[in-house]
């Protein structure tokens, strides 16, 4: 047998506990694919008396970090700290003492990947982080090699595994936002902090991490349009299935016409949408994940899964460390990213949706076509418009045909200020086949 192949995890939390089960538990297994016996040089924490959910031999066990991945004998380090400090220097300084890289850490990626990747290179060691988006979900290495061959022209995925907790418990128990996020919160699916999911901030920088792969350019989070749902009501999700559809948060990024030039830009935004429960990401229940790719060869393709936990993101935590060892004791590396296209990001403003809008209404002539007037002045054209109640009950309820997002937020705007609308009870975007 090969000499061990050692390796350093850098947090010993949720992920990096089940890390560090999954390589003690299956050391036989790693061995047989990786080729050499694959064993832990050390595990860093913060605290190093906290509860721990694995069992670490305490000669193991080192508050400093930066230490463990300076080591000379360390062939692989796997970071799931999180956060942008000290995960960045602390990936830098393995690179560059010639060891290859595991991460989870969506956010570090989404803000400061081209950095990550550049010394990667530079090193000529690998930098994997399949766990990064969705969890358990084999989505980056799909985009990376098995469709490096076509062209990539949409992703649409709820990749938020809290919020689509959350929501789903609004769509089937009709509870409100409040208490569907306690219930997530005891469930432990949300964070004590839940600000980053619930705020969308976790789910646009796995959109900028797959807008990336997907169109071979470089996307940040800072590019991604960012909107949560703590505004979702009870009553948007009610006129969600009177439409027979479901409010899903969406990740979604798309190649796009770009002004003036040749190639195509891209649009990437998260936002909260109504989508038919005849589509297939509506049926993307509780915590769970799911990636909807469009390609011009392969078609639709759709990739389901958990999308969050400890034992499901150490499961792709671990799949890269098989890769990369394997590389490492061969003595090459695996694919890396494929970014050569500059592609224009386009402003929310211009980029093209469709609005359902609810309106609370006077009972009164004219009522109806004063509404469509206003979408009209935006030149906005109506899919359908259906009036219920009477009196003081009257509302209407409008769905538009796509218009750019900038028209459609100052018709809302226009509707707010009219004399005989009472209330815009609901405004929510629309995505799914246009009829
Ligand atoms: N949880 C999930 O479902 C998923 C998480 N991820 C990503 O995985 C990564 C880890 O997440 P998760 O396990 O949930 O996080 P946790 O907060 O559960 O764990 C973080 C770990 O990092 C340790 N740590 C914090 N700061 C330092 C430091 N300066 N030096 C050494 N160790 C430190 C903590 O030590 P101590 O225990 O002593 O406090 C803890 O063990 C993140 O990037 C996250 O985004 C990705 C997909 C899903
Ligand atoms: N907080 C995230 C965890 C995984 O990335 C989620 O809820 O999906």
């Amino acid at each position: 047998m090969n000499s061990p192949l050692k390796v350093a995890v850098l947090g010993c939390g949720s992920v990096g506990s089940q890390v560090v089960r999954l390589i003690g538990e299956q050391a036989d297994d790693l061995a047989a694919r990786v080729g050499a016996p694959v064993e832990l040089a050390g595990v860093a924490v913060r605290r190093i008396d906290a509860p721990r959910e694995v069992d670490v031999p305490a000669e193991l066990l080192t508050t400093d970090a930066a230490g463990l991945v300076a080591r000379d004998d360390v062939d692989v380090v796997i970071e799931v700290i999180g956060g942008i400090e000290p995960a960045r220097t602390l990936i830098l300084s393995a690179l560059e003492n010639g060891a290859s890289v595991v991460t989870a850490n969506k956010a570090l990626l989404a803000e400061d990947g081209a950095t990550l990747f550049e010394a990667a290179e530079k090193a000529g060691r690998d930098l994997y982080y399949e766990a990064a988006v969705a969890g358990a979900i084999p989505i980056l290495r799909p985009l990376r090699e098995s469709l490096a061959g076509d062209k990539v022209t949409r992703v649409l995925g709820i990749v938020n595994g809290t919020t689509n907790f959350i929501l789903d418990k609004m769509d089937t128990s009709g509870a409100g936002f409040a208490d569907a996020l306690e219930e997530a919160q005891a469930l432990g699916y949300a964070e004590a902090d839940p600000t980053a999911d619930v705020e969308g901030f976790d789910a646009a920088a796995k959109a900028a991490i797959l807008a990336s792969l997907a169109f071979h350019t470089r996307v940040t989070a800072a590019d991604v349009h960012r909107e949560g749902i703590a505004d979702v009501t009870a009553a948007d999700v009610r006129s969600a299935r009177e439409m027979d559809s479901v409010v899903k948060l969406l990740a979604i990024a798309e190649l796009v016409p770009a002004a003036g030039e040749e190639d195509p830009g891209v649009s990437v935004r998260v936002h909260p949408a109504m989508i038919p429960r005849s589509h297939p990401l509506a049926s993307v229940r509780e915590a769970y994940n799911a990636v909807f790719v469009e390609s011009e060869a392969a078609g639709q393709l759709m990739f389901y899964g958990p999308g969050a936990g400890g034992a499901p993101t150490a499961s792709a935590v671990l799949g890269d460390l098989v890769s990369v060892a394997r590389h490492h004791r061969q003595g090459t590396r695996g694919v890396g990213e494929s970014v050569y296209a500059d592609r224009a990001v386009l402003p929310m403003g211009e980029t093209r949706t469709r609005y359902h809008v609810a309106i609370d209404v006077e009972d009164r002539a004219g009522v109806l076509a004063a509404v469509a007037h206003a979408f009209a002045e935006h030149e906005v054209s109506i899919q359908t418009v259906r009036q219920e109640g009477r009196g003081n009950d009257a509302q209407l309820v409008v769905v538009s045909h796509e218009a750019t997002d900038a028209a459609l937020a100052a018709t809302v705007e226009q509707l707010r200020d009219m004399e005989i609308v009472r209330e815009v009870t609901s405004v929510m975007r629309v995505e799914g086949t246009e009829e």
